[in-house]
This record gives structure tokens, C-alpha cells and sequence, in this order.
């Protein structure tokens, strides 16, 4: 589980990015954050994994406060985060079995790490970590020649060796097609309800999230201004988030994206007939 505490954060320039926010997310819970541009998502996942130092407030996973933890106990603490990045943070020139061990380097000891000797027990559960991604044929292929959704998956299954307590996860999908957007959070959401794993998701396409998040908190201006269901997320709570016109501009973006995607699919069919 983790629990934010009044987690508050002013940047040196006085730029004030978070006010006091608190919640909890439960384990296997994938919240989304959704807000406008400025509103202090990356800040909020920065300070948790202490890219960013937080100003005030208290970030608790399990009984760990990670506001509190100090340099070298803060490399162990990191062990526990698994991240998925927006643009996947792979080796491009390594395999793909070597990319998802890297997750294992927290743990081994800096002379394996160089000669990248894992145990064998990291290897064996690497093979079932990419079978559960599906890429088990691809073990072997340099991370380069996969395309952006296969990459998501190392990375998801990168995220997984460290065999994390939380899962962070940035715009996972940004660089992504609709379709695959949608198998990426699809395995995100049943990953986490194996694992039990808690999840935050910084997300822009907020249908997207409303499709596949179990929970929402928008955030505007650094303030948790919504926190509920997919459901309650109505037409007026998106106005506030956003702001009423800048929602209408994103909804009428996404129906002509959605008319574009439902165009090209039937162009395929027409061809493949
Ligand atoms: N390194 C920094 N130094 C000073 N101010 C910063 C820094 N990083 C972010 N900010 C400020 O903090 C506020 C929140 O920014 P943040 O990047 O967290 O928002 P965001 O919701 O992630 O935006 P986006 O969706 O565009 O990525 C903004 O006012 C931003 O200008």
C-alpha cells in the first residue's frame, strides 16, 4: 500500500507543484492521475521515487516513509519501485532478456552487475516474466529491432524483475497506436491484480484512463480537485479539471481521432476482402 500524507512541493524558482496531497492507494489499485499540463503529475511521481525532493509531507509505502529515507537507504528503497516509461528506457543494442534483467541490478553485487553474470535463479524467472508478456520467442532479439509496443512489454517485464511493492508508470502509451495503447494498459491492469501490486499512471488520454483505471485523481494547479471512480468522472468535473474550454478542445480532438481510427480500420478490411 502507499499513502501520501500532505506530500507538498515548492521548487527553488517558488514554483509551488503540489498543496498538500493525500491519498491512498491500495494494493493491487492502478490509480490514474490525470490534469492539465502544470498541474504537478511528473512532480508527484518524481517525489515518490525521490527524483525530487519533497518540500513537506509524508510518502509512506508500507511503513517506510521515502520523504524521510537518506542516500543509501534510499537505493534500496528505490528496489521497490518498478517504473514504465513513456518512451520504454530500454538498451537498444542488448537483448531483450538482457534489458529485463537490468531490473535485477539493484540486487546484485557491482562485479556481477559488470560482467552481467545473474543468477540463475534471475534467468529462470526473467524466461517467465517475458512468457508473461508475451515475448518469449523475441528473449534473444536486440531491443531495437522490436517495435513500440513489444518494447513496452520488456519494459513492463523489466519493471516486474525488481520484483517492486509499487509500480510507477509515465504516459506509458504516449508514443503507442490506439489498439496497442489499449492491449498495454489492458496487461498493466491484469499485471497488477495478480501481483496485488498498488499503481500510479500519468496519463493524458483521459478515455484511456477512464476505460481501464480502476480509480481517478485529477489534479489541478498542484491540488487534488477529483479522486473517484471512471464513473463519476462527468462532463462538469472534467470542465473543472481542465477547464471548461480546454475540455471541450481535448473531446473534440479525441472524436476526430476515434473517426480516424474507426476510417483506417475499415479501409484494412476493405483491402484484406
Ligand atoms: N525543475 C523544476 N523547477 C522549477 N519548476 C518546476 C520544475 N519542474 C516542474 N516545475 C513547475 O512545477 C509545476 C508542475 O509541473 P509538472 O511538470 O509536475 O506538471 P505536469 O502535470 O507533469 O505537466 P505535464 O503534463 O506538462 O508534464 C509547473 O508549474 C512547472 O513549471
Amino acid at each position: 500500500m502507499l499513502e501520501l500524507q500532505q506530500l507538498s512541493k515548492t521548487y527553488a524558482t517558488g514554483d509551488t507543484a503540489l498543496r498538500d496531497v493525500s491519498f491512498v492507494v491500495p494494493r493491487g489499485q492502478v490509480m490514474g492521475l490525470i490534469g492539465p499540463s502544470g498541474a504537478g503529475k511528473s512532480t508527484l511521481i518524481r517525489c515518490i521515487n525521490r527524483l525530487v525532493d519533497p518540500s513537506g509531507g509524508r510518502i509512506l509505502l508500507g511503513d517506510t516513509d521515502l520523504a524521510q529515507v537518506g542516500r543509501s537507504e534510499l537505493r534500496r528503497q528505490r528496489r521497490r519501485i518498478g517504473m514504465i516509461f513513456q518512451e520504454y528506457a530500454l538498451v537498444e543494442r542488448l537483448t531483450v532478456m538482457e534489458n529485463v534483467l537490468s531490473g535485477r541490478l539493484g540486487y546484485v553485487p557491482f562485479w556481477r552487475s559488470f560482467t552481467r553474470r545473474f543468477p540463475g535463479q534471475d534467468i529462470e524467472n526473467a524466461y517467465r516474466l517475458l512468457d508473461r508478456v508475451g515475448l518469449l520467442e523475441q528473449a534473444d532479439k536486440r531491443a531495437d529491432a522490436l517495435s513500440g509496443g513489444q518494447r513496452q512489454r520488456v519494459g513492463i517485464a523489466r519493471a516486474l524483475a525488481q520484483e517492486p511493492a509499487l509500480l510507477l508508470v509515465d504516459e506509458p502509451t504516449a508514443s503507442l497506436d490506439p489498439k496497442t495503447s489499449r492491449q498495454i494498459m489492458r496487461l498493466i491492469i491484469e499485471i497488477c491484480d495478480e501481483r496485488e501490486l498498488p499503481a500510479i499512471v500519468n496519463i493524458h488520454d483521459v478515455p484511456l484512463a477512464q476505460q481501464f483505471m480502476h480509480r481517478l485523481i485529477g489534479l489541478r494547479a498542484g491540488e487534488v480537485v477529483f479522486d473517484g471512480t471512471p464513473a463519476a468522472l462527468d462532463e462538469a468535473v472534467l470542465g473543472d479539471i481542465y477547464g471548461a474550454e480546454d475540455w471541450t478542445a481535448m473531446r473534440r480532438e479525441h472524436e476526430e481521432d476515434q473517426a480516424a481510427e474507426a476510417d483506417a480500420t475499415r479501409r484494412v478490411a476493405e483491402v484484406a476482402r
